[in-house]
């Protein structure tokens, strides 16, 4: 997977590309990110990225021309590099809730190069020229979108085959079946009189499959049943989400 990333601090982008499971995934090839920092396109002497905003207000918006250039440079790179036009996403509040959805559908387009804003934001007339989609992980303010690019880019490689070292821990992440992760457990096996679930020691891998089926459709049913609305449940889910809320019930 090839991402492009305009980031005005590509240095902080070290804990995706220097650590875990996506610096692994960088170090074998299997992820590359290119970045261009809007400040290697200023011209004046202080190297000017932020302007004034029209009908002033507080704080400033990115500086177009310095802007404008590192996303055409990386748009001409992307093509370079992958032989596709890229899909070029903004972050911002103002965009699409991410979701795992989300990031499926972004992981297995075309490539992208992410534009991580700073200060307030830019200016409306890049969004509309230069951006193709607006993406948003949450309802509230950051200070810039380094870190949203990073959880897009991070939750997108998990998907890339390869980059997790057992394929099956992506599908028991939460959210890839849709439903929210069911309980884990390690050594030792009692912490303070809390002992593991027993079922998880039997060595009975159907029902170890059953018990974490059934924890992660309860525990969706209690904390998040907006996930189960208008979701089909198969037979066994059904049954298993029925039996998790009686017992819930006693
Ligand atoms: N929530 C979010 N999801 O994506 N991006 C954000 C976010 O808060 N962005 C900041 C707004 C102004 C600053 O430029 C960066």
């Amino acid at each position: 997977m090839w991402v492009g990333v305009v980031s005005l601090f590509p240095e902080m982008f070290d804990a995706i590309t220097r650590h875990g499971v996506t610096g692994r995934a960088v170090s074998q090839g299997r992820i590359a990110l290119e970045f261009w920092n809007p400040r290697d396109y200023a011209s004046d002497r202080h190297r000017t990225v932020d302007d004034r905003p029209y009908g002033g207000g507080p704080g400033m918006l990115m500086k177009v021309d310095t802007l404008r250039a590192a996303i055409h440079a990386a748009r001409e790179r992307a093509s370079e590099a992958t032989g596709r036009s890229p899909r070029v996403v903004y972050l911002s509040p103002q965009g699409r809730r991410l979701d795992q959805q989300g990031v499926s559908e972004l992981a297995s387009g075309p490539p992208l190069v992410v534009v991580a804003g700073r200060y307030e934001g830019i200016d409306e007339r890049i969004v509309e020229s230069d951006i193709d989609e607006e993406w948003s992980i949450g309802d509230y303010v950051l200070s810039g979108g380094e870190l949203p690019a990073m959880v897009l880019i991070d939750a997108a490689a998990r998907l890339v085959p390869g980059v997790l070292g057992h394929q099956d821990s992506a599908v028991e992440d939460s959210f890839n079946e849709g439903l929210l992760d069911c309980p884990h457990y390690t050594r030792p096996e009692e912490i303070d009189g809390r002992r593991v679930p027993d079922v998880l020691l039997s060595g009975h891998h159907g029902e170890i499959r059953r018990w974490r089926l059934k924890q992660s459709l309860g525990r969706t049913w209690l904390r998040r049943p907006d996930l189960l609305e208008g979701r089909s449940l198969s037979a066994e889910q059904q049954k298993l989400l029925e039996e998790f809320i009686e017992e819930y019930a006693l």
